[in-house]
């Protein structure tokens, strides 16, 4: 066996060489085979999926048996390694490929073994659901060790990226440290198989990827986070969890309790899916382009991600939530003065997804499962929960210079859709402009009287969870929906002519009949709620579908775009009164407006028995559509060019997507380590940190202190994570302009910045690992069963954006408030429950320095 090179030909080149082999060779030369098999007839040396039985090498890595008769012919390019069979079967079938792409490390066996080069080769097979991988490994015998030894590290250097070519006089010298990364393994994780699929899938492969590693099961929960405060990351390459999301959570905070907070989140992070969910695993397997899989085929698919290397930055989201019951305070107004800031890389769900995440916990012996199982809990008993939404559009649309001009209308439904790129599927313009015009008509007496007395009648029925099928919701909603596509289009005929005459009775000029009527009965039926309103409290969804099977949906709702509307559309919205909100609500907007406040009167604790009479159902679902315009913002630049919100204007490049602040560094696996890096033996037990203590540095914002990394803080010298940019203080009033705010029932709120929402719900099909958006997608009370079972349904192959329902929306966003109104709910951020009351999130960014950070070169 030779080296190859202008002075060394191989003395047998291959006669005819495969498609693919127009590269230059990096190494040529002539081996032995090694064990029994041979691989699909072809060409393979030794091959084996599982080395259980197989002899191991020092380092744990298993082999082949034993020495094979066949010889071979070995050549690597920079992509792959082509292997051709010179005996005793030349010809037909000889020639077989390794893409080096599906390699994830090769070995060569210290002696007392032979001189071997063992390949570990994990080509993807196509099954039924997914695609998985299979563990090969083929060995061959070198002459000697120096030739076994080259190859071993020319193969190395390829997988790592370095820089090769024919002349490179390859050496075990060359070879870069092996790269050393923390395990976190939950045992209790998904069904409690993380330590098992530790033995038989996770270390055998980072072993033969020549990773070393130290593992640590995690003793209970926040050890993970405890951890991430003390150790010293410097030792690793990266922080690898072996489990469900929540323990990812728990590193990424326990990074950013850190008073080095600002370097320590640089640290590559990855995840093998041990979990139920394994959100951000599917997430990852999306990404690489890989099929939709669960478990074990999962499990192998993001293993091989992380013994091949990358690494991705990925958006960290900062989480504001209400104060934790044990740490409330109230200040002189008796509003609660501090909240709870913690940070996030998946999601943050109110409603029906978290409700699900949370409930079926009882159901966690079934795996992911139990989220089917949850849902249709859920679906049989489905809840509406009260709020306000707001959010930040991603980009702000200039207006045209000839909007002034424009109809009122389209200038709502442009200001109201600008932002939304593409990812909203339903007409919210429409629900919502239009109806503030179509409730300006004139109301038939007799109308109102029957209406009246049909609502008496359904009211009888109160209290009374009445079993409904799926098919009896969706008849209920098309109804809904056709009543509602009527009431657009009238509507929207009727503001155009509004719009040319100013003048609002206009109802008479050619409508017919039929048309008046209906649009008569909305009205009164909206007088009629404004009467009797009260709240009912404890009713399921299903209640309120059937109270209001006859009502479209919109007028429920709230809609409010916070930058200033034009003064025509402000007229036709004050002509009309406000909607009849309950007291709390008004005291709600009272708060909001005068105060400054978002907070509610009542702080909303956390009941950890709250079961399922938490179900709600508020007036405002069945109340009219209002606009209620905000004040104006005091700190605002009027003018009316300049629609964004003023913290956006400290970046350069305003308009645009600020840069991100630290990225998480999701590591596929982490990169080569400095050359600066102590010893492999020094670093395979972290070292806990000894920082000296020194003061904290307060937070710039003065309405609340962070409850962030005390620990880590009260023996630091550096500061805490800046404040949002984008936000004001939970505690203040969102920038009038540019903000969307949404009010009304809703059933579920899901804000997601990953693909997945679990491994098999593609959930926002658009996102990507740092985007800088947050996905909203929300789904108004009112939806029937069917459509919600739909909804979910085609969120496996990620098709519910095409899904079309009034009731569902999808956006996306720099960042959202959620102001849950309902005095009960769940609330999880990353799946894990946070403290129930209002919450808002953002994008991390660098702030007005405009500095993006880049990913930690410590691995470079
Ligand atoms: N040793 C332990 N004992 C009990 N709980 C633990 C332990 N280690 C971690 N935890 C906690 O268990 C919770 C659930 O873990 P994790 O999210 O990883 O699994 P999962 O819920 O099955 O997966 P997923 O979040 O993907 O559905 C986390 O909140 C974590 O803090």
């Amino acid at each position: 066996m030779r080296s190859p090179g202008p002075q060394s030909p191989s003395p047998s080149p291959p006669p005819d060489p495969p498609p693919g082999m127009a590269q230059e060779a990096l190494l040529h030369g002539q081996f032995a085979g090694w064990s029994s098999g041979g691989i699909g007839g072809g060409a393979g040396g030794g091959s084996g999926s599982n080395g259980s039985s197989s002899p191991s090498t020092p380092t744990g890595v298993s082999l082949p048996l034993s020495p094979a008769s066949s010889s071979y012919a070995l050549t690597l390019t920079p992509t792959h390694i082509h292997i051709q069979r010179l005996s005793p079967r030349p010809g037909k079938a000889s020639w077989l490929q390794l893409p080096l792409a599906e390699l994830t490390g090769c070995s060569c066996p210290r002696a007392p073994a032979p001189p071997l080069l063992v390949l570990y080769w994990y080509p993807p097979r196509r099954r039924r659901k997914g695609v998985s991988r299979r563990r090969n490994v083929h060995a061959y015998q070198a002459e000697s060790r120096t030739e076994a030894e080259k190859w071993n590290a020319a193969v190395h250097c390829l997988l790592r990226g370095l820089d090769v070519s024919a002349t490179t006089e390859f050496s075990k010298s060359m070879l870069p440290r092996p790269r050393r990364l923390l395990l976190l393994v939950n045992p209790f994780s998904g069904r409690g198989q993380a330590m098992d699929w530790c033995q038989t899938h996770i270390l055998p492969m980072i072993r033969e990827a020549n990773i070393s590693y130290n593992l640590i099961p995690t003793k209970y929960p926040s050890h993970a986070r405890e951890l991430m405060r003390e150790i010293a990351l410097r030792e690793w390459d990266g922080i690898i969890i072996v489990s469900g999301d929540g323990l990812l959570h728990e590193v990424v905070n326990g990074l950013m309790d850190r008073p080095d907070w600002e370097q320590a989140i640089k640290t590559p992070v990855g995840i093998l899916p041990c979990g139920s969910g394994n959100a951000l695993a599917g997430s990852i397997n999306h990404y690489a382009g890989y099929d939709m899989c669960l478990r074990e085929p999962l499990l192998l698919n993001c293993c091989f991600l992380l013994c091949r290397g990358g690494i991705r930055p990925m958006d960290l989201v900062s989480v504001t939530t209400s104060p934790l019951p044990s740490s409330s305070s109230s200040n002189q107004n008796g509003h609660p003065s501090t909240s709870t800031r913690l940070f996030s890389f998946l999601s943050v769900a109110w409603g029906f997804v978290s409700d699900v995440d949370i409930e079926s916990e009882r159901y966690r012996g079934l795996g992911s499962a139990r989220f089917t199982l949850g849902t249709l809990v859920r679906l049989a008993s489905l809840r509406s929960y009260r709020g306000r939404l707001s959010y930040l559009p991603p980009a702000v649309v200039e207006p045209a210079p000839d909007s002034a001009s424009q109809p009122s209308r389209r200038l709502l439904s442009r200001s109201i859709t600008e932002g939304l790129e593409g990812f909203c599927r339903t007409p919210i313009h429409r629900t919502c402009s239009d109806m503030g015009i179509s409730e300006q008509r004139s109301l038939s007496k007799s109308d109102r009287e029957r209406e009246r007395e049909e609502r008496r009648e359904r009211a009888r029925g109160t209290g009374v969870v009445r079993a409904s099928s799926l098919a009896e919701d969706r008849e209920r909603e098309m109804e809904a929906e056709q009543r509602m596509e009527k009431m657009s289009g009238s509507s929207s005929e009727s503001n155009e002519r509004q719009e040319g005459d100013g003048n609002e009775n206009e109802s008479a000029d050619g409508e017919d009949e039929e048309e008046n009527e209906g649009r008569q009965k909305e009205r009164e039926r909206e007088m009629d709620m404004r009467e009797g309103y009260g709240v009912e409290v404890g009713k399921e969804a299903e209640e309120c579908e059937e109270s209001t099977a006859d009502t479209p949906p919109d007028p429920r709702w709230t809609l409010r775009k916070n930058s200033a509307p034009s003064t025509q559309l402000v007229n036709a919205f004050f002509s009309q009164p406000i909607s009849a909100d309950s007291e709390q609500d008004v005291a709600m907007e009272v708060d909001g407006q005068q105060n400054g406040s978002y907070f509610q009167r009542e702080t909303y604790l956390l009941d950890p028995g709250r079961e399922r009479a938490l179900t709600i159902s508020s007036p405002f679902r069945q109340s009219p559509f209002s606009y209620k315009p905000k004040l104006p913002d005091q700190n605002q630049n009027r003018s009316p060019s300049r629609p964004r919100p003023i913290s956006l204007l400290q970046h350069a490049h305003s308009k645009s997507l600020p840069p991100k602040f630290p990225p998480l560094s999701l590591s596929q696996s982490p990169m080569p380590p400095s050359c600066t890096s102590p010893p492999s033996s020094d670093y395979l037990v972290p070292q806990p940190n000894t920082p000296g203590s020194a003061s904290f540095c307060p937070s710039s914002s003065s309405s609340f202190s962070f409850d962030l990394a005390k620990p880590a803080m009260s023996h630091s010298s550096l500061c805490p994570p800046p404040d949002d940019d984008l936000l004001p203080p939970l505690d203040q009033p969102l920038p009038t302009r540019d903000w969307v705010t949404i009010e009304g029932d809703f059933v579920l709120v899901l804000a997601i910045y990953q693909s997945h929402l679990g491994a098999d719900l593609l959930a926002a099909p658009h996102a990507r690992f740092d985007d800088g958006l947050i996905h909203l997608t929300f789904v108004r009370a009112g939806i029937s069963r069917a459509t919600l079972l739909r909804l979910f349904l085609a969120m496996e192959r990620g098709a519910h954006l095409g899904l079309s329902s009034p009731y569902v929306s999808h956006v996306s966003a720099r960042a959202f408030r959620l102001q849950p109104l309902s005095p009960r709910g769940t609330l999880t951020v990353d799946g894990e429950l946070v403290p129930y009351g209002p919450l808002q999130a953002q994008v991390t960014t660098t702030g007005p320095d405009d500095s993006r950070l880049t990913p930690n070169d410590l691995l470079a």
